[in-house]
């Protein structure tokens, strides 16, 4: 039975000033366990608003997002903080690392903020998620001794660290050059394929190729829906 991991109902931000502007205009949407969305549209569409919320790295003006089976908008902030840390996992255009630490001390950190497994289940764990990422020898090294493309698999290794049930990525290749563009697209294809969940913003047509479904967003709201559903093309044009 499919198994909805992530869900928007009725999602609406809002920024409220002199003018006010509504970012994310009424998004329902519903993820599948094991699923890859990417969210695609024009420039200042609301792509990253709506990622943000999906992530819960942003509050809703209303509606609600639903985070395996768990309604989040009534949470406290402390509580949301620790869905976030365990249930999603954050990929960006710049991988964020801390310059000071290591590749391995950069993917302990959420598992340390988690404080979930002893020191030493972490560092296997870290290592064994660097070596699955073709980093195993840059383990000790600082984010500045890695390539563009290697610093973003660092990014990843410490997305996947807490085994999230999201990963959640903004433009992960918008950064990168040709090779490591395709390396990211493959670990994240083999993500979804190994059953977690990833949504992923994105301007690049052949990364959204790659993905389940394509919810095109258009003035905050979604505009069009491909993908494949039960082996069929499907495409829905919403109004
Ligand atoms: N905190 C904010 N306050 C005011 N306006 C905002 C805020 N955040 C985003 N915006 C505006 O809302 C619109 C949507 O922004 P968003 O970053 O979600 O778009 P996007 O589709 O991801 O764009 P891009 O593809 O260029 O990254 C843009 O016009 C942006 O300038």
């Amino acid at each position: 039975m499919t198994e909805v991991a992530l869900q928007a109902v009725e999602l609406v931000r809002r920024i409220e000033g002199a003018v006010s502007h509504t970012l994310v205009n009424g998004i329902d949407l519903a993820v599948n366990k094991g699923e890859f969305v990417a969210i695609t549209g024009p420039s200042g569409s609301g792509k990253s608003s709506l990622l943000y919320l999906l992530g819960l790295l942003d509050a809703p003006s209303e509606g609600e997002v639903i985070i395996c089976g768990q309604p989040t908008s009534k949470l406290s902030e402390s509580d949301r903080a620790d869905v976030r840390l365990t249930k999603c996992g954050f990929v960006f255009q710049f991988h964020f690392l801390l310059p000071e630490f290591t590749s391995l001390d950069n993917v302990l950190l959420p598992m340390r903020a988690a404080g979930i497994m002893a020191e030493a289940e972490m560092r296997e764990r870290g290592l064994a998620l660097l070596d699955s990422l073709g980093l195993a020898e840059h383990a000790n090294k600082r984010p500045n001794a890695l390539s563009g493309g290697q610093r973003q698999r660092v990014a990843i290794a410490r997305a996947l660290a807490n085994r999230p049930e999201i990963i959640v990525a903004d433009e992960p290749t918008g950064a990168l050059d040709t090779a490591s563009t395709e390396q990211v697209f493959s670990i994240l294809r083999n993500i979804a394929d190994q059953g977690q969940t990833v949504v992923v913003v994105t301007h690049d047509p052949a990364l959204a190729a790659r993905a389940d479904r394509r919810i095109h967003i258009v003035d905050g709201k979604i505009a069009e829906i491909t993908g494949r559903g039960g082996g069929e093309l499907v495409c829905e044009t919403v109004s």
